[in-house]
């Protein structure tokens, strides 16, 4: 049966970032998720999770200047003694926050020399794989499909299984977003086998709007059963821009409610 956590950057965004956790613990969530917490002293964010009852499953290394179009540093071969820093900072809020797993995002690097660009991630990601490990720790890299993010430097789940094998470190797993997953790669159940025990978290949308999941190509529900079927017992990050509101947009919930009896 999936866990499911609220990802507070694209749900609950009718309301202001740090009431988005109550929100989401009245509307049935047991855990959250967003991009950034950069924003807010991780102590005020500590207080709303342990005020609401909420484990915290996931959230992003700084990314470099994001409101610039920069998704993540890891791979830029000129920003590494930033990206060194930036997981100190995360392991930090990681601390505060008692959050597992930190998503390293790689970059566009589409513009970049491949070589340098692919030199440079595997060991800012051995990097931070070996900081994240002292502190108990799991890193994740997500493969980003090319009409949302273009030029990424992860760009599909196939590549993203191939950098694990290269990067060699057992604190460095699979962020299988279904949504990415089904435009870069397709055949999901067969690419959820093949991933089996290097998945370390899940996220999911409608494919192609990225609205709830159940409302697009690929029969989320049935995808969601197959990570189950494998033993995949992290949380599911519910990373979908709400068709029409919020908690209007949750009944695709309801079959997971009660134990999942309704
Ligand atoms: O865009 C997504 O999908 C994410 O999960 C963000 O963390 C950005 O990578
Ligand atoms: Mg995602």
């Amino acid at each position: 049966m999936p866990r499911f956590a609220a990802n507070l950057s694209m749900l609950f965004t009718e309301l202001p970032f740090l009431d988005r956790f109550g929100a989401a613990a009245a509307a049935g969530f047991e855990a959250v998720e967003f991009l950034f917490p950069y924003e807010h002293p991780a102590e005020e964010i500590a207080d709303r999770l342990s005020e609401h009852g909420l484990t915290q499953a996931l959230f992003n290394l700084p990314p470099g200047d994001w409101a610039a179009g920069e998704r993540g540093i890891a791979a830029l071969p000129d920003r590494v003694e930033e990206f060194r820093a930036s997981v100190g900072t995360a392991l930090r809020y990681a601390e505060v926050l008692g959050c597992e797993k930190l998503h390293t995002m790689a970059g566009i690097t589409a513009d970049l020399d491949r070589a340098a660009a692919d030199a440079t991630y595997l060991s800012n990601v051995r990097y931070a794989a070996d900081r994240a490990a002292e502190a108990g720790r799991i890193i994740t890299v997500e493969p980003l499909n090319p009409y949302d993010v273009p030029g990424y430097h992860l760009g599909s789940m196939r590549a993203g299984l191939e950098f694990l094998d290269a990067v060699d470190r057992d604190n460095v797993l699979l962020q299988l977003d279904l949504y990415h997953a089904q435009i870069t790669d397709g055949d999901i159940t067969r690419l959820i086998e093949r991933a089996d025990g290097r998945i370390g978290h899940v996220q999911v949308a409608a494919v192609p709007h990225r609205h709830e999941p159940g409302t697009g190509e690929l029969d989320d529900h049935y995808a969601l059963a197959v990570l189950d079927r494998v033993g995949y017992a992290g949380y599911v990050g519910c990373e979908y821009h709400p068709a029409a509101g919020t908690v209007a947009g949750l009944a695709w919930l309801d079959r997971y409610r009660d134990g999942g009896q309704r």
